[in-house]
Formats: structure tokens, sequence, C-alpha cells
């Protein structure tokens, strides 16, 4: 069955002793009232360990933002997908916009740390979306069907139906400028062929596609009210405990 997420990506912000205080104060509001979806929070690698203490991992999966393309050895500063496993994370976040962008990574790498990611029994979180130019070239459905196409059509079915997709329009991400909840479930839905035409329909229905790119409380329940927007990835909004929860709320 497709599962519904609100997963937070907390990017290069909050020191340890902060993030340990927003982890606790989530913990603390799902506690109080249970949540309609999945509830990820994307830590720095510094945080894992301290923030899967922190929270009842049952309500609220923890993910990495990251880890290598390589299995262990001489990559000085680089965290492994087993190091990653090994802190408590369920997940991982992979091929976001600024990783790509900023760290040179590529489709190939993405295909390699995937499979390292799955190899060890973590989740990718895995992001598509095209740049501005792209989308004023009418060129969206292209881009994220290569993305999908060029990491993760190697796989089998049974290894793609682990995988969790976030479409992040990179126009909107920490932008204010957030896609319509039309234009979301269109490229969903387009998503979601392209993942049923290589891996059957049945494995396409039960796949999560989260929306990422200025989700908010104030326009998350519209966008997750579209049949194929499956949650969202929210960067700004889940740095508060209140704005992530009122997100979570709109399920
Ligand atoms: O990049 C994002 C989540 O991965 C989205 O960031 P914002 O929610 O800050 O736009």
């Amino acid at each position: 069955m497709r599962q519904n997420i609100v997963a937070g990506n907390w990017k290069m912000n909050k020191t340890l002793q902060e993030g340990v205080k927003l982890a606790t104060e989530l913990n603390d509001i799902l506690a109080s009232k249970k949540a309609n979806c999945g509830v990820v929070v994307g830590v720095p690698a510094t945080h894992i360990t301290e923030v899967v203490k922190a929270v009842d991992t049952e309500k609220i999966g923890v993910a990495a933002q990251n880890c290598a393309d390589h299995e262990s050895g001489a990559y000085t500063g680089e965290i492994s997908a087993s190091m990653v496993k090994s802190t408590g994370a369920a997940y991982v976040i992979l091929g976001h916009s600024e990783r790509r962008e900023y760290y040179g990574e590529t489709n190939e790498t993405l295909k390699v740390k995937t499979d390292l990611a799955l190899a060890n029994g973590l989740a990718p979180i895995f992001c598509i979306g095209e740049v501005l130019e792209e989308r004023e070239a009418n060129k969206q459905n292209e881009v994220v069907k290569s993305q999908i196409e060029e990491a993760l059509f190697h796989l089998s079915a049974e290894d793609f139906a682990k995988i969790v997709l976030a479409y992040e329009p990179v126009w909107a991400i920490g932008t204010g400028k957030v896609a319509s909840p039309e234009q979301a479930q269109e490229i969903h839905a387009y998503i979601r062929s392209v993942v049923a035409d290589k891996f059957g329909a049945e494995v396409a229905d039960n796949t999560t596609i989260l929306y990422g790119g200025s989700c908010k409380p104030s326009n998350a329940k519209e966008l997750f009210a579209k049949p194929d927007v499956d949650g969202g990835l929210i960067g700004g909004a889940s740095l508060k405990a209140e704005d992530f929860a009122g997100i979570i709320d709109a399920f």
C-alpha cells in the first residue's frame, strides 16, 4: 500500500543541541496526537545517533542526507551507507538538487549510492526535479524521466519498491515560489506513469511520490489533496516543530 509521508530535510542547519531540542519537541507533539502519515526527519550526519535516541523511531523515522558512493576505505570525510545504517537511521536522502549542483552528483554516482543504500537496508528518498530554464522550456518531464531512468531503472521491481521518490522543482526550493497543486499533480502523475512503464502498474501504484519546494502549513493541504501527491519533503518549514507539525496535520 502506498504510504503518505511528511519528511523534513534540515539541510546544514542546527547544532547538535538545537537538533536534539527540535526532534524532542516534534516527538512530544506526536506523542499527544497521532499523525495520519509517516513522519521522517532528515538530519545532519553528526546528529543522527542522538536524534534516534530522542524520538520514538516507530513514529519518526530518521534519515541521513547523503551517503558515500563507496563501501569503505580511503575516502576522507565520507560516510558510508553501512555507517549510516549503524546509527539507527532508516532512510537516506539521495540526489538532492543541492548535492547535484554544489557537489557534482550525477545520475551515475546516484545509481551507485542507491545500490549501496539498498544493500545496507536503508530506504532511499530519491530526489528528482528540473531547474527553472528547463521548466520554461517545458522540458520538466524529459528531465525527471532521465533522472529516474539513469539512476534507478537498473533496479529489480522488488528493490525499486523500497524507494520513496521526491519531486522537487529546483525553482521552488527555498524561494517561496511553490508549484501549484495542478503543476504538482501533473508531473507526479507523469512520474508514476514512468514507473508503471518500467516496473508495472502495481509497483507504480504503491510508490510514494513526495512534493518538495516551499511547502508550508498554509499550502500543504491543497498539494496533498492531489491524488498523486503522497506528502512532502520539507526544508525551511521543518526547522520549527510547530510548522512541521502543521504540515503533518494536512493529512
Ligand atoms: O529542498 C527542499 C527539501 O529537500 C525544500 O526546501 P524548502 O522547503 O525550504 O523550499
